[in-house]
């Protein structure tokens, strides 16, 4: 943990398991700055730019994008906010991915959301997404006040191109395979916490009651740097 009291964290998790929802929550309760690599993609891809154009065909099979890509893109962003607390979604699912951005930065907290695979295919299916904010709704858990729209700006919600039943299965088989070894990456370095469930709602608490004890250790040292620093 920073003396500075910035808190970086990320949040992990297979497809579906809840985690944009619970950035959402973590950014409005806490205040730590959102980066969904998901969301960066899909604008990339919705405003045709030349990465979004390259890059839309191995999404929606549900292939990952190559690390030296991905590495670049979020390390820049998070270079523009260098002085802020933040929250990474989406960002590490490789272990190469992880260790380009311990060259940079040390996480303090990853949330493990351990959901099961079962409990997520249905839930892909019936996602709907707002693009330019990343706010997701489902048709059965958090459903739009108005149907297609977006509650706050009323735009249109639109379903994602990779939450099709097979490409579901083979972004699953992907999480498996390529991201399950970052969770022992963090794990061995101590900073792995993890919350099973099967309902967001019955997680969230925890996440909640957890991140509050986290953060005001982390102000209490941020107190005591600075009283240090001004005797
Ligand atoms: N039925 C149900 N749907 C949920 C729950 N939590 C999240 N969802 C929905 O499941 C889908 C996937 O959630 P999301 O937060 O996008 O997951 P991510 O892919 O890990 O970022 C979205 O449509 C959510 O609205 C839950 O507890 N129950
Ligand atoms: N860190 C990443 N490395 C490689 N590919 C990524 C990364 N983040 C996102 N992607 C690509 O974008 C797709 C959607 O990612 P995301 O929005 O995080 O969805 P989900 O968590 O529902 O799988 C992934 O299936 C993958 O193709």
């Amino acid at each position: 943990m920073s003396s500075s009291g910035i808190f970086r964290a990320v949040i992990i998790g297979p497809p579906g398991s809840g985690k944009g929802t619970v950035s959402g929550r973590i950014s409005k309760s806490f205040g730590l700055k959102h980066i969904s690599s998901g969301d960066i993609l899909r604008a990339n891809i919705n405003a045709k730019t030349e990465l979004g154009l390259l890059l839309k065909s191995s999404i929606d099979r549900g292939q990952l994008v190559p690390d030296h890509v991905m590495s670049r893109l979020i390390l820049t962003d998070l270079r523009a906010i260098e002085q802020s607390s933040w929250l990474l979604d989406g960002f590490p699912r490789t272990v190469t991915q992880a260790d380009s951005l311990d060259q940079v930065y040390s996480v303090d907290t990853v949330i493990n959301l351990n959901v099961p695979f079962h409990t997520i295919k249905e839930r892909l299916t019936s996602r709907w997404t707002h693009l330019p904010s990343g706010r997701v709704y489902n048709i059965d858990f958090n459903p739009p006040k108005v149907p297609g729209r977006d509650d706050v700006t009323g735009e249109p919600l639109v379903q994602r191109d990779d939450d099709t039943p097979d490409t579901v299965t083979r972004r699953l088989k992907a999480y498996e395979t390529q991201t399950e070894p970052v969770l022992e990456y963090y794990r061995s370095k101590g900073v792995l916490e993890t919350f099973s469930g099967t309902e967001t709602n019955k997680i969230w608490p925890h996440v909640e009651t957890f991140l509050h004890k986290k953060l005001s250790t982390i102000n209490k040292a941020k107190m005591i740097c600075t009283s240090l620093m001004t005797k």
